[in-house]
C-alpha cells in the first residue's frame, strides 16, 4: 500500500488571500480513503496536493517518501488522478486512441496497443465505442473513459475527484464498485455518502481543515451532524 503524507502542508493561493487549506499533518496508509465536506471546503485542494496539481504553499507532501515538490515526475507516474470534469483529461480524438495513449509505455506494438485499449473499453462498459469521437460520447461515457485511461497507466494510487457525479445510477454503482475493488490505494473526493461509508477511513473537511478523521461509519455520521447543524 502506498504511503501518503502531509507535513504541515498548507495552501494559500495568494500571499494576501485566505488559506484554502490550513497547515495539515496526515498519514494515509489505508486502502480506501474518502474526503467529504461541503462545497468549497477544500477537498479538491487537498486531493490535488498528492500529485502536485496544487502546490503546497508551505510544508511538505510526500508519496512513498518522494517529495511532490522535488520529484514531481516520479510522483505523477505513481499517482493517477481522475477529475470530476472528464474534459480536463481526454486529449485524443477517439475513445480507443485516448486509452491507447495511456498504454504507450506498456504496449509498444501499435496493434497490440489498440487491442488492449479496446479490451479496456469493454471492461468499462464502453464496448463498441472505440472509434467514436470523444466529443460525441455522453457525459457519463466520457467519465468512464477518463477513468479507464487513468487506470490503464497502472498507478499505485488513484485520486478521484467526484468521479461518479455525471453517471446515471447504474454506472454510478458500477464505477463505485470498481473503485472500491481496486488493488491500488484510493483517495476519493465524494458527496456520495454511501460510497464514503464503504471506505476504510473518512476525513471530513470544513473551511480548509480536517475536522473529523476516522473509521467510515462513525465519521460519516459526524459529517451528517455537522451539515445538519449548519
Ligand atoms: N487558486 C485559487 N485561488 C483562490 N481561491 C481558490 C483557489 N483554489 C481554490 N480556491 C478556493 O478554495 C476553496 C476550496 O476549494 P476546493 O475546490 O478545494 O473545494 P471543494 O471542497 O473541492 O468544493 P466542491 O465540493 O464544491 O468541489 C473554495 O472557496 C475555492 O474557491
Amino acid at each position: 500500500m502506498s504511503h501518503l503524507q502531509l507535513r504541515s502542508a498548507a495552501v494559500r493561493p495568494t500571499a494576501d488571500g485566505p488559506m484554502v487549506l490550513h497547515p495539515t499533518t496526515l498519514e494515509l496508509t489505508e486502502q480506501r480513503i474518502a474526503l467529504v465536506g461541503a462545497n468549497g471546503s477544500g477537498k479538491s485542494t487537498l486531493a490535488r496536493l498528492f500529485n502536485g496539481l496544487v502546490p503546497a504553499s508551505s510544508g511538505q507532501v510526500l508519496v512513498d517518501g518522494l517529495d511532490v515538490a522535488g520529484d514531481g515526475a516520479r510522483v505523477r507516474r505513481r499517482v493517477g488522478f481522475v477529475f470530476s470534469d472528464p474534459a480536463a483529461q481526454l486529449v485524443m480524438p477517439t475513445a480507443a486512441e485516448d486509452v491507447a495513449l495511456s498504454l504507450r509505455r506498456t504496449h509498444r506494438d501499435k496493434a497490440a496497443r489498440r487491442a488492449a485499449a479496446l479490451a479496456t473499453l469493454d471492461a468499462f462498459g464502453l464496448a463498441g465505442r472505440g472509434d467514436q469521437s470523444v466529443h460525441t460520447l455522453s457525459g457519463g461515457q466520457r467519465q468512464l473513459l477518463a477513468l479507464a485511461g487513468v487506470l490503464a497507466t497502472s498507478p499505485s494510487v488513484l485520486v478521484a475527484d467526484e468521479p461518479t457525479t455525471l453517471l446515471d445510477l447504474r454506472n454510478s454503482l458500477h464505477v463505485g464498485d470498481l473503485l472500491l475493488s481496486l488493488e491500488q490505494q484510493l483517495v476519493l473526493v465524494t458527496h456520495d455518502l454511501d460510497l464514503a461509508r464503504r471506505c476504510d477511513r473518512v476525513l471530513v473537511i470544513d473551511a480548509g481543515r480536517v475536522v473529523h478523521d476516522g473509521p467510515a461509519e462513525e465519521t460519516v455520521e459526524r459529517y451528517r451532524a455537522l451539515a445538519v447543524a449548519g
